[in-house]
């Protein structure tokens, strides 16, 4: 790949390092951000690398910056990945404006619907762009990756995992959208950039992929039960009925008084990296 990569800035973290990074995406068709820490371990080989999908209005930096994610995974010794959360300055009329739709809101989906359709490709910029850059520009494992996400971000680890089984060996998710198509966000998302087909929008909701068999590795979602968004928008029990009931493995944690935002991901964020550590150290 002879993508050229500008680095915007690097900083010692942990005896690792953080960097932030942005480069023209062929698949957006703009430039695109992203974020690499790379563990000490990175300096003397590949390492397992783990890609964060982050929530609305969120970019690149949130992750980095909010979830305290750095000091265990220079312990483990994994690579961590984040990337922008849309396209931006796209020029599409109302593209910013609204924190539900456009900017900060990809939704981690190719729009299939004009405007959107353009620009607005994030599932094949993470899934393939993003990954190959990733393999090949940083000491990364290619058969140890791992996915999580929060929020439309954990919608985003779920459903790229449930529709690319072969890219994702293990997956976790804070606070997921988990059953898009019945939730505002989700509607309202799903209406703009895949249109009126329900067929389209099962294809990319969680809970639907897991209906028409699509399977994940052992999973572990973390909800907050203070979690202002939980009963309208995130609806986990939609995700973990259909889980129980087409026999995915599923640990689900509801834990009180816990919000929705970084305090509560930041939390519990060592459990998650274990539980990528233990899965993908199996393979
Ligand atoms: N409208 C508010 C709140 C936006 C918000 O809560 N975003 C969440 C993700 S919600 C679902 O994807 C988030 O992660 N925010 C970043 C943070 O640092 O907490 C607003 O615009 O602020």
């Amino acid at each position: 790949m002879t993508t050229h990569l500008e680095t915007r800035s690097t900083h010692r973290c942990f005896g690792g390092t953080q960097g932030f990074y942005q480069h023209l995406s062929e698949t957006i068709g703009l430039p695109m951000r992203f974020s690499v820490y790379q563990p000490p371990q990175a300096q003397h080989g590949s390492v397992p690398v783990l890609f964060f999908l982050a929530g609305l209005t969120c970019t690149e930096e949130t992750f980095m910056i909010k979830a305290g994610a750095q000091r265990m995974a220079a312990q483990l010794g994994i690579m961590l990945v984040s990337m922008d959360t849309s396209p931006r300055e796209t020029g599409i009329p109302g593209e910013a404006g609204d924190w539900e739709l456009g900017a900060g809101a990809g939704f981690y989906l190719d729009a299939t619907e004009a405007p959107w359709s353009k620009y607005f490709r994030m599932e094949s910029y993470v899934t393939q762009e993003l990954y190959q850059l990733i393999l090949s520009h940083f000491p990364a494992q290619q058969n140890r990756v791992g996915i999580f996400g929060h929020s439309m971000g954990g919608h985003g680890a779920l459903t790229l995992a449930l529709r690319n089984p072969d890219l994702y060996r293990s997956v976790s998710a804070f606070a997921p959208i988990a059953a898009p198509q019945h939730c505002p966000w989700g509607q309202k998302a799903f209406s703009h950039y895949l249109g009126a087909s329900r067929e389209n929008w099962c294809k990319h909701d969680a809970t639907a992929l897991i209906e028409a068999g699509h399977r994940l590795p052992a999973l572990l979602i973390d909800q907050g039960l203070k979690d202002p968004f939980l009963a309208e928008q995130l609806q986990p029990d939609r995700f973990e009925a259909a889980c129980r009931l087409h026999g995915q493995p599923l640990t689900i944690r509801r834990h009180d008084g816990y919000d929705h935002g970084y305090y509560f991901i930041s939390t519990f964020m060592t459990d998650h990296l274990q539980h990528h550590y233990d899965q993908l150290s199996q393979l």
